[in-house]
């Protein structure tokens, strides 16, 4: 299957591209936005990594793409951006009958459900970690490979993105190169956000849930490249005590292969909006720039 592209914009030195494509996975269609940065468009330059950045309840694509000024590091350092949506959407597809903004419709969770209704539609860890970069390789790099979206690669996210980042990552540990997360839930099993939205899409598994924990996740996973995770959240952030909880991950590495490795900055005075997101983007784009090589 195949991209259509929506939008192609001029920005910063390259090109962002709103596409969207159909999904095997979540059997809806799915847009996606990327930044192709300056060096894309460049002779001569060898393979341009990929940072995947997930985003957070009620977000689209568009949310980061406008708000979180990544192109300008995308230029700098030389990589690609992929905006992935943040849950299937269409009439078909079932939401919160709630009607909360925290499960269902724009809050995926980058999990695989297994509960009915949402299990039919709603694989955004398969989508997200498999198809997507899958597609996207074959689409870009169909007569020659100029991105890399497949081994040298790099994730991110906020709040909900944050937990996709940080789970997929630890989940896929011998792919990603790196991971950062802004104010991500970090022990969602442990938080209303987490408990409802594990519980909607995968039962009451608590060992299900925990497959997908950060906190459970570093005890499994050997840290073999002894790779630091950098996670900023903010101190007006009004979520950081209920729902994120990033000083659970602090203990949670205690006596494990991450013990040390978790760079968690609580940064005084800033809140949970894209204003602390933007701030911060330039740290975390050299901190992956880094480890993708590029620096
Ligand atoms: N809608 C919620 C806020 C949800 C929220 O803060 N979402 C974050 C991710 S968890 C976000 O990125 N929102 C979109 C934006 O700021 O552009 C509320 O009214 O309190």
């Amino acid at each position: 299957m195949s991209f259509k592209i929506n939008q192609e914009i001029a920005c910063c030195g390259g090109k962002l591209l709103k596409l969207s494509h159909q999904s095997s996975e979540t059997k809806t269609a799915m847009d996606v936005n990327i930044y192709l940065p300056k060096q894309y468009y460049e002779e001569g330059i060898t393979l341009i990594p990929v940072i995947y950045y997930l985003s957070g309840l009620t977000c689209s694509p568009q949310n980061a793409t406008e708000k979180a000024f990544w192109q300008v590091q995308a230029d700098k350092y030389g990589f690609a951006i992929v905006f992935p949506d943040t849950s299937p959407r269409g009439e078909k597809v079932p939401d919160d009958p709630e009607k909360g903004w925290d499960f269902g419709l724009a809050a995926g969770f980058y999990v695989d459900a297994t509960q009915e209704p949402y299990k039919t539609n709603y694989r955004m860890f398969s989508y997200v970690h498999e198809e997507l970069p899958k597609e996207l390789d074959s689409y870009f790099n169909k007569e020659n490979t100029k991105i890399d979206f497949l081994d040298n690669v790099a994730i991110t996210g906020h709040s909900m993105g944050g937990f996709g980042a940080l789970s997929g990552y630890l989940k896929y540990y011998n792919r990603y190169k790196s991971c950062s997360a802004f104010a991500p839930i970090a022990n969602p099993t442990n938080v209303p956000w987490g408990i409802k939205a594990l519980s909607g899409y995968l039962g009451s598994d608590k060992e299900l849930w925990a497959q997908y924990d950060p906190c459970s996740l570093v005890s499994e996973v050997d840290n073999t490249r002894q790779s630091t995770i950098l996670i900023h959240c903010g101190t007006k952030d009004p979520f950081l005590k209920d729902q994120l909880k990033p000083e659970q991950l602090q203990e949670a590495v205690k006596n494990t292969s991450w013990e040390g490795k978790i760079d968690l900055k609580i940064v005084e005075g800033f809140d949970h909006s894209y204003f602390f997101i933007s701030t911060f983007v330039p740290e975390h784009a050299e901190f992956h720039a880094k480890n993708l090589g590029l620096i």
